[in-house]
């Protein structure tokens, strides 16, 4: 029968980091480490440095022994997802037709001036309503 190996993603192992609750992983795969803090010969401190984390060169750089790599088997509870994360997902676009066309432009308008200068724009258009609101006036009682 088929062994059913449990994938975890770098990030949701990453979220072990603490010394009640206390995942590392070493060469791909990820182990519960929690229970063995105490009795490690190398100190609990060591281990919680690497939390969360891929500890493979600092589980190497102790130089191992047969021993010590047959206990971790006891600690292993899977391995990490290589798939890589799913992609942000897509702005939501209607169906189609001119609708959603209509929509799209309105979302992605943004003012040609910037925000802080559209009183000066607003103070143009209204002085230049109020001269042709004048001269018509004007022109009209001659
Ligand atoms: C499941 C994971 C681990 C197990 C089962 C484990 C087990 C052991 C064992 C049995 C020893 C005694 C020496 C030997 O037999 O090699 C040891 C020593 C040591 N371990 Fe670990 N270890 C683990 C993870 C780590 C990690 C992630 C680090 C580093 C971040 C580390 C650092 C050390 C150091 C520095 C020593 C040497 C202590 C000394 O000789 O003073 N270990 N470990």
């Amino acid at each position: 029968m088929p062994t059913i190996v449990k994938l975890f993603s770098p990030q949701e192992t990453s979220q072990h980091d603490t010394r009640e609750d206390c995942w590392i992983i070493v060469d791909g795969k990820v182990y519960d480490v929690t229970e063995y803090l105490d009795d490690h010969p190398g100190g609990d401190d060591i281990i919680v440095s690497v939390a969360g984390k891929d500890a493979t060169e600092e589980f190497e750089d102790a130089g191992h022994s047969k021993t010590a790599r047959e206990l971790m088997k006891s600690f292993c509870v899977g391995e990490v997802d290589p798939s890589p994360p799913p992609p942000p997902p897509e702005p939501q676009v209607n169906s189609g037709g001119t609708t959603s066309v209509f929509s799209q432009l309105l979302l992605s308008w943004r003012p040609a001036v910037p925000p802080q200068q559209l009183w000066v724009v607003a103070a143009a258009v209204a002085v230049a309503g109020v001269t042709v609101a004048a001269g018509l006036l004007y022109s009209r009682r001659k």
